[in-house]
């Protein structure tokens, strides 16, 4: 009877009875700690202690030296367009490196130690930051000195395109990638948040200072431009002494690990863009990153124009903007906290959609107060997709390329965001002044809400594309999945299979008169001449005998308690299911089990009152969501069960022997299972005849059987998410530290 069963590979693994499952399908198991306990635990890894106190210098004397470098040239020259030009010069310089040697960068974060790649280029920008004050001091021209401080610049930024993906690439591998995420949190966090406002103050506070103590007479060498470019010198001779003589690690992981490459620089260069185009995760990745970017650089494009259309004034630009960072911040700090186990993968095409549709929200913001939200989710969504692109290419992106792709994203976000900040902007003022009436509705729409409307929808179809490219979790429904992963459950794939056949399970409490109604089922359907197998649990198994054995047949103090008694029917159910129940569904044969999942969860959920989701969660795991076509409830009253038990004169095993309370607990479970999902049960009064209970099983079976290419299978039950990485223990965190 061969039907397409529901099981088959890829299948959303749902619910079954609410179970629920706690893992997510790629790792995110930091998800569960509280924000400070996990930067605390990340923290405690010796070598990315000390790189992210680098990383924090570095970024500080980076803003530090932008600010300075900017200030700097204004200062040397004249008059306001001399000065603007100056100010402006020195910063587009600053872009030039990426647009031109990006791509070619990351080639040498890929062949070269990172260690010294690192070192030597912070050396040279040790150098190279110096000479600008030092020119000064020679006494050129403000001319010459703006163009060394050019030059200067375009050659540190050269320089710092291959620091970047050398430390990018490096960070992988001193950290497990358990922890990856929050490294990432902490690094975004410092380069972004902390580490501007501290140069920001530490100018101001610089620029006060030497103001105060030469009473605004101060020699040209101690200007605050001039001092902050000498700290940013400084710092990064800093950051080369803790590379060469603190983190040794990260050249160690890469020799220990690889051998040195063969290939040419334009090989490795070709096979970098290669790897990117043709690896599905990787492209969809770098194209997610991309959209989010163009669609923030459209934003920031359009917004004096979108304030404008608000009727609203300058502040209002303002508040946008700060609203965009303020999402930010919360989608990089929160996000993880929110989502808790959500496959990353998922999480980065998800956060990429919400992104997009609140562009949209922005399109259609009627109010300032609607456009702040959209502005908040915008931020929101981009910071998550950026947090969770990054950590999913630092994980998953192996060691020999990360460099090359790392340096890909790099260049290319800067490319998208110029070009989308331009190109927005251009298109808005050529439009933005106008508003287009459609026909006589009255109805008037700016060009910039239009170009807005444009960009969530495009990015809309980057975040789905992106989704698909990289779902790990083919089939599981989404809001649902996103909904279990925020309540730290979130829900796993089906194991792949097919079932040609029948799965029936009869259920009851004791002596309702399942064995009796099974074989009589057996006999029939053998008689029609099927391939019938007929099963128990627990015991169908040799292993499952012994557990038979355990949970029944032991007393007083050898009895299992509650927790073990579920996990030895669970180990029981997998056992059966892998070795007797699938291969015979597979093959097209009716199973008929006496008993299955529902009695774990009438049993030990209601019975010994476990919590029924874990209970649930326990048995999905185990049978790997397998759910059967038809449950056969034999309902009676315990009572009465219980007396035709006796009338066997078997004695009474471990839990016949339980109170009527308990098995009054039972019953109901079962009721309640059924009632919950009545289309998949058949619901009958064992105090009946055998004989007329036989018929109307017969009736229900044979509506199955009829057209066995009808079967609809029901979806499988989801649980526990067994791909989830194990987090390191303290022991083996103190192990990475001893490490040399
Ligand atoms: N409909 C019925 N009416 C009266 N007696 C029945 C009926 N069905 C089965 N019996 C009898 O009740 C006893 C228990 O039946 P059976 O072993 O089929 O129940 P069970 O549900 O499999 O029991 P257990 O819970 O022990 O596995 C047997 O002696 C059987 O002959
Ligand atoms: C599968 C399963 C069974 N039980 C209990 C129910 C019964 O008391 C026995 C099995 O005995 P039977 O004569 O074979 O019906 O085990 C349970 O508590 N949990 C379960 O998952």
């Amino acid at each position: 009877m061969p039907s397409s069963g529901p099981a088959r590979g890829g299948t959303a693994i749902e619910s079954q009875n609410n179970g629920e499952s706690p893992g997510g399908s790629s790792p995110a198991p930091q998800a569960d700690r509280s924000g400070a306990a996990a930067i605390r635990s990340v923290l405690r890894i010796r070598p990315f202690r000390r790189l992210w106190i680098v990383l924090g210098v570095a970024s500080f004397g980076d803003w530090l030296g932008l600010l300075a470098t900017s200030v700097f040239a204004a200062a040397q020259v004249s008059g306001d367009t001399a000065k603007g030009a100056a100010f402006g010069g020195v910063i587009a310089i600053r872009l030039l490196p990426a647009l031109l040697l990006g791509p070619v960068a990351g080639v040498f974060a890929d062949r070269f130690d990172r260690r010294w790649t690192m070192v030597i280029c912070d050396l040279l920008r040790f150098v190279l930051f110096a000479s600008i004050p030092l020119y000064a001091l020679t006494g050129a021209s403000g001319a010459l000195v703006v163009t060394w401080a050019a030059i200067a610049t375009f050659l540190i930024e050269t320089i710092t395109l291959m620091w970047i993906p050398a430390k990018e690439a490096a960070v992988p591998n001193l950290i497990p990638r358990a922890r990856l995420e929050t490294a990432n949190q902490l690094t975004l966090i410092t380069t972004y948040g902390i580490t501007p406002i501290a140069a920001a103050l530490v100018a101001a506070v610089l620029d006060r200072s030497v103001r105060g103590v030469t009473g605004g007479q101060m020699p040209s060498w101690a200007e605050p431009a001039q001092l902050a470019l000498w700290v940013n010198s400084f710092s990064r001779l800093a950051t080369a002494l803790v590379v060469v003589f603190g983190i040794r690690e990260i050249s160690q992981v890469r020799t220990g690990e690889r051998e040195p490459t063969e290939q040419s620089m334009m090989r490795q260069f070709a096979e970098g863009w290669r790897f990117i185009g043709q690896t599905p995760l990787v492209r969809g990745l770098v194209l997610g990153i991309f959209g989010a970017f163009a669609g923030g650089g459209i934003v920031v494009g359009t917004a004096k124009f979108f304030a404008a259309s608000l009727g609203a004034g300058d502040a209002a630009f303002f508040l946008l903007f700060g609203a965009i960072f303020i999402g930010l911040a919360l989608g990089i700090g929160a996000g993880p906290m929110i989502v808790r186990d959500m496959s990353r993968r998922r999480w980065f095409g998800m956060s990429i959609v919400l992104a997009s549709a609140s562009v949209l929200v922005l399109a259609f913001a009627i109010h300032l107060s609607m456009a702040m939200l959209g502005a908040i989710l915008v931020g929101a969504g981009a910071g998550m997709a950026f947090l969770a692109g990054t950590t999913l290419l630092g994980g998953e992106v192996a060691d020999e390329v990360r460099g090359r792709v790392f340096a890909v994203v790099q260049i290319g976000t800067r490319l998208v965001l110029i070009l989308a900040i331009a190109l927005s902007s251009i298109l808005v003022g050529v439009g933005g002044s106008r508003r287009l009436t459609i026909a006589d509705l009255g109805i008037s729409v700016s060009s910039t809400r239009l170009l807005l409307l444009a960009a969530g929808v495009a990015g809309i179809f980057a975040g789905i594309s992106a989704f698909g490219q990289m779902d790990d979790k083919k089939g599981v429904p989404v809001l649902a999945d996103l909904w279990g992963s925020i309540r730290g459950r979130p829900l796993m794939p089906a194991e792949p299979f097919v079932s040609n056949g029948l799965f029936v399970v009869f259920e009851g409490g004791e002596g309702a008169g399942k064995s009796t109604q099974l074989a009589a089922l057996a006999d029939r359907l053998r008689g029609q001449g099927r391939d019938v197998v007929v099963t128990r649990e627990p015991g169908a198994t040799a292993v499952g005998e012994r557990i038979r054995a355990l949970v029944l047949e032991t007393e007083g103090a050898e009895a299992p308690s509650p927790r073990a008694e579920a996990l030895l029917y669970a180990a029981d159910r997998a056992h059966h299911v892998a070795t007797v129940v699938r291969p015979a569904l597979v093959r097209g044969a009716v199973v008929i089990s006496d008993r299955y999942v529902d009695s774990s969860l009438a049993y030990q959920g209601a019975g010994r009152t476990l919590p029924a989701q874990e209970v649930s969660w326990l048995s999905s795991w185990a049978t790997g969501g397998l759910k059967p076509d038809l449950v056969v409830l034999l309902d009676v009253d315990p009572r009465t069960g219980l007396a035709r038990v006796e009338s066997r004169r078997q004695g009474a095993d471990r839990l016949e022997a339980e109170s009527i309370a308990f098995h009054e607990r039972v019953r109901y479970a079962f009721l309640d299972l059924a009632a919950a999902d009545p289309k998949r049960y058949l619901v009958l009064d064992a105090s009946r005849s055998a004989e007329e209970i036989a018929e109307a099983v017969a009736r229900r079976v044979d509506e199955f059987l009829v057209d066995p290419a009808g079967i609809v299978h029901p979806r499988p039950a989801h649980g526990p998410d067994t791909t989830v990485q194990p987090e390191l223990s303290d022991e083996e965190l103190m192990a990475m530290e001893r490490s040399p």
